[in-house]
């Protein structure tokens, strides 16, 4: 056996790994890795599942067929049952590194096509969350020791659109930010009461159907401007009795790799084609006139020379977050760091495929003076692992849908419970991006 740096102690060897299928809050199947290690730690990890995935992600395997309308994950879960764990079992659950490498170098692929992204990023994280409970430790003190001592805002969909709602809205995220307070429990307690008035003031203005949810629990009315759905939130903020210069901004996810048309080489947006100098000019206009603190994806998932011209551009007013345009990626992030593309980044473990490969990536962006906003995907379980890693790794921002449906109110709920375990939590909030009317 190694032993290397860490001193030598049996009971954080891998006893055993098994897989199994759970469900999704989409109702589809996906992959739940349970690690054991000889000092009976337990880590448990269920795999999110996207639906505006960047081109650049790690591959999730399914089954394809008829059963689970080819949802099924039951290749993926052989895949950690017979490869991956005989691989592992032994192994000191503590040397994520070598884990998470052996997994990468058994795949093969650039892309985890062969074991699948969700086999191994269920299983990197439930080994992580294992020698933590060996270690008698939170997840995030795990990770972060005792410096670990910062809530992020959090950035809440509540408003839904593109691909995870029913409607007309060309912007999938129009999310409220809680950064004017001075704990994470006043800035969820901030959060509900915006989503409750939004609830009521869409409900007088379009209808009852107006208060049906998406994928991420945000509304999803029947409003088609984006202006419009802006106009609604300040109204809900200003209803709620909070500043929306002040204490609740604005976030966007524009997504809008999903309304660019490759063959044209334009923005289709309200049924109005922008080049993207003109998208620009729009984005621009906007965060002139409303509180707008980052805009996630403004621009298509290839075009780094775009983001770049959009950071020159904004970067000094707002966060300008490359989602499908990193996809987690070290490699993609680089880039984007050597072209000045992007201020901020999305992470999600499951894009890139291993929680040290995250790491990395995370590093990369701090060095660099970067943010990064810790992301749920629109398909997720009651896991809360991204809650602990957004404390673990002292992001400051985190991103996970509405305060409303379990699979969302999990990841707030742990943030709660682990800002009432620390001796002396923190709350930063947002106060660089904050702006006068
Ligand atoms: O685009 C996004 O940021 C995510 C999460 O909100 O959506 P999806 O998981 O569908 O990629
Ligand atoms: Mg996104």
């Amino acid at each position: 056996m190694y032993i290397m740096s860490y001193i030598y102690d049996e009971s954080f060897a891998i006893k055993d790994i098994k897989a199994r299928m759970v469900l999704d809050s989409r109702g589809n199947p996906t992959i739940q890795v349970k690690t054991v290690t000889e000092g009976l730690g337990l880590g448990i990890a269920n795999a999110p599942s996207g639906a505006s995935t960047g081109a650049h992600e790690a591959v999730e395997i399914r089954d394809g067929g008829k059963e689970f309308k080819g949802k099924g994950v039951s290749r993926a879960v052989e895949n950690v049952n017979k490869v991956i764990a005989p691989a592992l079992i032994g192994l000191d659950s503590r040397r994520q590194q070598l884990i998470d490498r052996k997994m990468i170098e058994i795949d093969g692929t650039p892309n985890k096509s062969r074991l699948g992204g969700n086999a191994i990023v269920a299983t990197s994280l439930s080994v992580a969350k294992a020698a933590a409970s060996t270690m008698g430790l939170p997840f995030y003190a795990y990770l972060g020791g005792y410096v670990a001592d910062t809530l992020p805002v959090p950035m809440l969909n509540i408003i839904n659109g593109g691909v995870h709602a029913g409607n007309k809205l060309d912007f999938q995220e129009f999310m409220i930010v809680p950064a004017g307070f001075s704990s994470f429990k006043e800035a969820i307690k901030a959060a509900v009461e915006v989503y409750a008035d939004l609830k009521k003031i869409l409900k007088e203005k379009y209808g009852p159907q107006a208060i049906n949810v998406g994928d991420e629990g945000g509304y999803a009315p029947p409003i088609e401007k984006v202006r419009d759905a802006l106009d609604i939130l300040i109204q809900a903020i200003k209803a709620a009795g909070y500043d929306p210069w002040n204490q609740v901004v604005i976030a966007l996810d524009a997504a809008s790799t999903q309304f660019y048309r490759e063959d044209k080489g334009v923005y289709v947006l309200e049924g109005t084609e922008y080049t993207r100098e003109q998208l620009i000019d729009f984005y621009e206009k906007l965060v002139s006139e409303y509180p707008i603190v980052s805009i996630e994806d403004p621009l298509q998932e290839e075009d780094f020379e775009g983001f770049a011209e959009i950071t020159r551009r904004l970067g000094s007013k707002v966060l300008i977050v490359g989602d499908d345009l990193f996809t987690t990626n070290p490699a993609r992030l680089k880039k984007g760091i050597d072209l000045k593309a992007g201020n901020a980044i999305l992470v999600k473990v499951n894009q890139v495929g291993t929680l040290s490969e995250t790491l990395e990536v995370l590093k990369m962006a701090f060095t660099n003076g970067y943010r990064a906003v810790i992301s749920h995907r629109s398909g997720e379980t009651e896991d809360t692992s991204i809650a602990d890693i957004s404390v673990g790794v002292g992001a400051g921002l985190i991103k996970t849908g509405a305060p409303a449906r379990g699979e969302r109110t999990a990841k707030y709920n742990r943030l709660l419970e682990i800002e009432e375990e620390l001796d002396n939590p923190r709350y930063p909030g947002f106060s660089a991006l904050l702006r006068k009317p």
